[in-house]
């Protein structure tokens, strides 16, 4: 279930020569490899935004190489059961089809070719190796989501059913129903396959790109190892989704729109998934869209690697910004998990395999060994007795999930094997909202396994508490609660002894400590020690580039906040705003374009110091939610604007004696209107109030008979009765008003006060 992160920057294509090269591969430092994207602020050239991954690939990089550093390693966990997902993700033209497919030419071939030949030769080498007792069988499927339809590409198009292949959940994992497989012997069998298969498959020329693809392509390649009467089944998936892309940008005409608007509908729900899960977020939006149902990206057991693909230049920056965006939050998802997955309670299969130097993966779960062992097998029979125990000591997959970092006995799920009916666990958050931590942390298979178990932890550097806190305290503060933390388990290890209680007080799912020196439990030692790394790589991060990430986690809600207008989702467009609103704070346009939606939502105005104070109605997601997200960035006041042409534009101006914080819009009595907009509400209510029919019939939006409608009706009432209008709010109750209508007044009057 980790997710490997890996960014790719594409070579200048020949069209492209001599244009703006602005996207670039660093290190952290000298002696390290390439694990950080440098991009300019698309305001400020002098300000740039790094992004942390796994791995960076810069315009030299070979087909070989990528495949040999990041795919290779995991063709052993396949033969030992494990799925692996390998997918590729940006912007049309950055290279994904390239990375996936690649070039007819020997050394052009891409992931997927090089999959397949490894995938045989390792299977013939394994038959031989046991003298025919093991049989090796490859299977292939193939399948496209277009227009958010599934469509067998092994099948001739004539075949397809204009509604597509349903899915279906099945045991925790998606299938595509009725979807054919075709069994292949050797890699000539496969390149016949997959070329007429391609054939198939919808692409398209846009402005961006002579062979855009239109759908996204998946791949399932099949490995079934039958030994005796064991039969082990595991699949690798390579995935070639399409790519998001500015239709301003496109030319795209009527039935390109059609499937762009499908492509960037899946995306931008991918993109809410990999937020949701980093925010730890108990409802991921799978069921959104069928390219996230599939995917069921961190839901999936196994492998996953996510090649992030990226073009150099200029004209990609904003959609370039918003893909570094995303998949660096996508490496959240892998970052936490490896910090919760050291646990060995059980024997398990070492992924000694996977210890390539560039492998930053964890030893898997020693249960999704399990995975895909058909049942009957032994190996199956061992995982379901496992399953049956729930008393046995089971992974500590919660490890930052509760709230309470106390010593308390905490209950920890039985484990999933692959393949069983278990329902999909929604992910546990890693509660930092960096985006940018150094990627050269430490592998945890670099630190010998059994390190938890019997060092004590070192207290000078360990971060006791509250892992859900956004990492603000000083190093002394640190110090002080590791202090009272390590105080607080030796005193309660003491009251066990004294109680003369041979299990450790902490968690009575682990076993007795094996002698009897006082040593931490493995647990709370494994998250200390855990939560020591992140302290150390956060504080580092921070120390980096606070400001910038905060700004970039800005724009991103930004971007996405646009998305999400397009695709009329403008409850998801409005909390994207708000959290927007939380790293701009006071953003007059912002502020306005909050409004506008929440008046258009039905939804009461905002009510806003500074940071928004969230005000939640209809499932809106606010702000200042805790997660860190709404944190004023340091020293500047963005002023930004996004603007109705798809840009972007971050514009600082000084730090403002109350810290910046403008108060904006207020409404219902809270406060008086004291911000920027406040004329205009001002003006709107006083055109209102003043009962002038000619003056409110000039409003925009409001006719002669809402005007009339409104005069008759605060003729009526008497003042203390709502003769007088004091707010907006009020003003949308009344009869013929509404929210809608009161907006589009409103922002007649934006317009007119220009
Ligand atoms: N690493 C690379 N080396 C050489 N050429 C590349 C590389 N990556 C991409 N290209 C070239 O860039 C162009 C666009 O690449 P490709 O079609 O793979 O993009 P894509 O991301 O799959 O686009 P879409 O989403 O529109 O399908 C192609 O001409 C491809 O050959």
């Amino acid at each position: 279930m980790s997710v490997r992160v890996v960014a790719r920057i594409r070579p200048l294509l020949e069209k492209e020569l001599g244009k703006d090269v602005i996207v670039r591969a660093d290190r952290v430092d000298d002696a390290k490899p390439l694990t950080v994207v440098k991009i300019p602020s698309p305001k400020n050239e002098a300000e740039e935004f790094s992004f942390a991954f796994n791995s960076v690939y810069d315009q030299s990089t070979s087909q070989e190489e990528l495949f040999t550093a990041e795919v290779a390693p995991h063709i052993k966990a396949l033969f030992q059961g494990l799925d692996v997902t390998i997918f590729a993700y940006g912007v049309t033209g950055t290279g994904k089809t390239h990375t996936m497919r690649g070039g007819l030419r020997l050394a052009e071939r891409g992931v997927i070719p090089r999959l397949l030949s490894n995938v045989f030769r390792r299977g013939k080498k394994m038959m031989k190796d046991t003298n025919g007792e093991t049989v090796v069988d490859v299977a292939l499927s193939y399948y496209e989501i277009y227009n958010d339809k599934v469509f067998d590409l092994l099948e001739p198009p004539e075949k397809r059913q204009p509604a597509g292949l349903p899915l279906r959940e099945k045991e925790g994992k998606t299938f595509v129903v009725g979807l054919s497989e075709r069994p292949c012997d050797d890699l000539k069998d496969f390149e016949r396959l997959y070329i007429e298969a391609n054939n198939n498959r919808v692409t398209a020329a846009t402005k961006l790109n002579a062979h855009s693809s239109r759908s996204h392509a998946i791949l399932r390649v099949k490995v079934t190892q039958t030994s005796g009467d064991t039969i082990r089944e595991s699949t690798a998936s390579a995935i070639d989704l399409a790519g998001s892309e500015d239709n301003r940008r496109t030319d795209n005409g009527k039935e390109r729109l059609v499937e762009s608007a499908a492509i960037n509908k899946s995306l931008f729900v991918l993109s809410q998934c990999v937020d949701a899960i980093s925010r730890g977020d108990k409802r991921i939006p799978y069921r959104e869209s069928k390219m996230t149902r599939i995917l069921s990206l961190g839901q999936n057991n196994g492998i996953t690697v996510m090649i992030l693909n990226l073009a150099p230049i200029r004209s990609y920056h904003l959609d370039t910004l918003s893909s570094l965006n995303v998949s660096s939050r996508a490496k959240r998802i892998e970052v936490r998990e490896i910090e919760n997955e050291i646990v060995f309670k059980q024997a398990p299969r070492t992924n000694s395999g996977l210890l390539g130097a560039n492998i930053a993966r964890q030893p898997l779960r020693p249960l999704n060994n399990a995975h895909n062992v058909h049942t009957g097998t032994l190996a199956a029979a061992k995982a379901a007795e496992k399953a049956e125990k729930p008393d046995k000591p089971a992974k500590a997959f919660a490890v930052f999930a509760d709230k309470k970092p106390s010593l308390s006995v905490r209950s920890i799920p039985a484990p999933t094997a692959a393949n069983t009916s278990q329902p999909r666990q929604p992910l546990l958050p890693k509660p930092t909202t960096d985006s940018s931590i150094p990627a050269a942390r430490p592998s945890k298979l670099a630190r010998p396994t059994q390190i938890s178990l019997l060092r004590p932890p070192q207290p000078s550097s360990l971060q006791p508490t509250q892992p859900q806190q956004p990492i603000s305290i000083s190093p002394s503060q640190i110090e002080a609660m590791v202090e009272k933390k390590v105080a607080e388990i030796l005193a309660a290890r003491a009251a066990a002894e004294a109680a003369s209680n041979p299990q450790p007080p902490i968690s009575p799912t682990l076993p007795p400590p094996a002698d009897a020196e006082p040593t931490i439990p493995e647990e709370v030692a494994r998250r200390l020690e855990a939560l020591e790394r992140r302290i150390e790589s956060e504080a580092a991060a921070r120390a980096d580039d606070d400001g910038g990430r905060a700004r970039a986690e800005g724009l991103r809600l930004l971007l996405q906040a646009r998305q999400a207008k397009e695709c009329g989702e403008d409850l998801v467009a409005l909390g994207c705003y708000e959290k927007a609103l939380g790293v701009f704070p006071g953003q007059a346009k912002l502020v306005g374009k909050i409004e506008r939606l929440r008046a258009k939502l039905g939804m009461e105005p905002l009510v806003c110091e500074g940071t928004v104070k969230e005000k939640r109605r209809g499932g809106s997601a606010g702000v200042g939610d805790g997660d860190g997200e709404g944190e004023y960035i340091d020293g500047t006041e963005a002023d930004v604007e996004d603007d109705e042409d798809g840009s972007v534009k971050v514009v600082r101006t000084p730090r403002k004696k109350n810290g910046g914080r403008t108060r904006v819009v207020v409404t219902e009595g809270e406060e008086e209107d004291v911000g920027e907009e406040s004329p205009k509400a001002k003006r709107l209510l006083e055109i209102v109030n003043s009962r002038d029919l000619g003056r409110i019939r000039g409003l925009h939006g409001i006719g002669t008979k809402k005007a009339q409608d409104l005069v008759d009706h605060l003729t009526l009432k008497g003042e203390g009765e709502g003769g007088k209008v004091e707010s907006l709010a009020q003003l949308r109750m009344l009869p013929g008003m509404g929210g809608r209508v009161v907006e589009r007044a409103w922002e007649g009057l934006a317009v007119q006060a220009v």
